[in-house]
């Protein structure tokens, strides 16, 4: 039995399978789940049907604990609401996207969120694995393990449209998509404050030429031998 339940960290830019590998990881050991980018997404919402001018980082700050962002942690039927609606699918318009990387960069905001995200990993009763952007360098800098996710952009791209053409008539296309996601991890990467990173002790995962399978098998290894090696109660 471990002596504390087990956190998982994993990070890495858009596309590289990220929210794919942890929901499958988490429901098959027995774990919690959190989308961290679901709820940059959700405070991102918030302001543009609130009419605050995202570009404003000044009028973003002064209202970024306004809203009250809930997470369900179920893996097999993550859940996200703002002031009590589910916003699941409003999240991921492309109003959002365009928006997310401006907002999720104003202080106050990373403050409030991240504060959210620690007692939520704090709490899952049989550990969680929670993905993002800067979980490993800065929300749990202490995670028992650390995955850092990395893909080529012309893989990372091709995945999007594929997705994005299966559920969105008139969807982009590969280049206009691999642009888009270029610029977004650009933004993420290079703002001031608790940027896209690799945290020293992560351990790397090029998924460029692996399936999704590959990729969940790997991540559960790791998490098994780290569980193994925690001290025993
Ligand atoms: N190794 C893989 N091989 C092929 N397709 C994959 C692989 N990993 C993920 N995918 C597919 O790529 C798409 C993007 O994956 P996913 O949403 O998990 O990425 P992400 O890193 O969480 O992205 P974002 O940060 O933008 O939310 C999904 O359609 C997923 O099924
Ligand atoms: N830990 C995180 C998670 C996400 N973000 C921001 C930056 C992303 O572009 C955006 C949306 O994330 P996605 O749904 O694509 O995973 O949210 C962040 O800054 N930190």
């Amino acid at each position: 039995m471990s002596a504390h339940p087990v956190i998982v960290a994993i990070d890495g830019p858009s596309g590289t399978g990220k929210s794919s590998t942890s929901k499958a990881v988490a429901a098959r050991l027995g774990m919690g789940y959190l989308d961290t980018g679901a709820q940059y997404r959700a405070i991102t919402w918030w302001m543009l049907s609130n009419g605050v001018d995202v570009n404003d980082p000044a009028a973003v700050a002064a209202v970024a604990g306004k809203p009250e962002i809930i997470s369900g942690t179920d893996p097999l039927a993550p859940t996200i609401t703002v002031d009590g609606t589910d916003v699941a699918g409003p999240i991921r318009t492309a109003e959002v996207t365009g928006a997310v990387s401006a907002v999720s960069a104003v202080p106050a905001v990373r403050t409030r969120i991240t504060e959210l995200q620690r007692t939520i990993a704090a709490e899952a009763p049989a550990g969680i694995v929670v993905e993002g952007r800067d979980i490993g360098t800065t929300v749990l800098p202490g995670a028992d393990v650390k995955i850092f996710l990395t893909a080529d952009p012309e893989a990372r791209a091709a995945r999007r449209s594929g997705e994005l053409r299966g559920t969105a008539p008139g969807a982009p296309d590969l280049a206009a998509t691999r642009e888009a996601l270029i610029k977004r991890d650009a933004a993420d990467s290079g703002r001031t404050t608790s940027p896209l990173a690799k945290a020293d002790d992560a351990t790397e995962l090029d998924t460029t030429e692996l399936t999704l399978e590959q990729v969940i098998s790997w991540v559960i290894t790791v998490v098994e031998d780290a569980g193994r090696k925690q001290p025993r109660p």
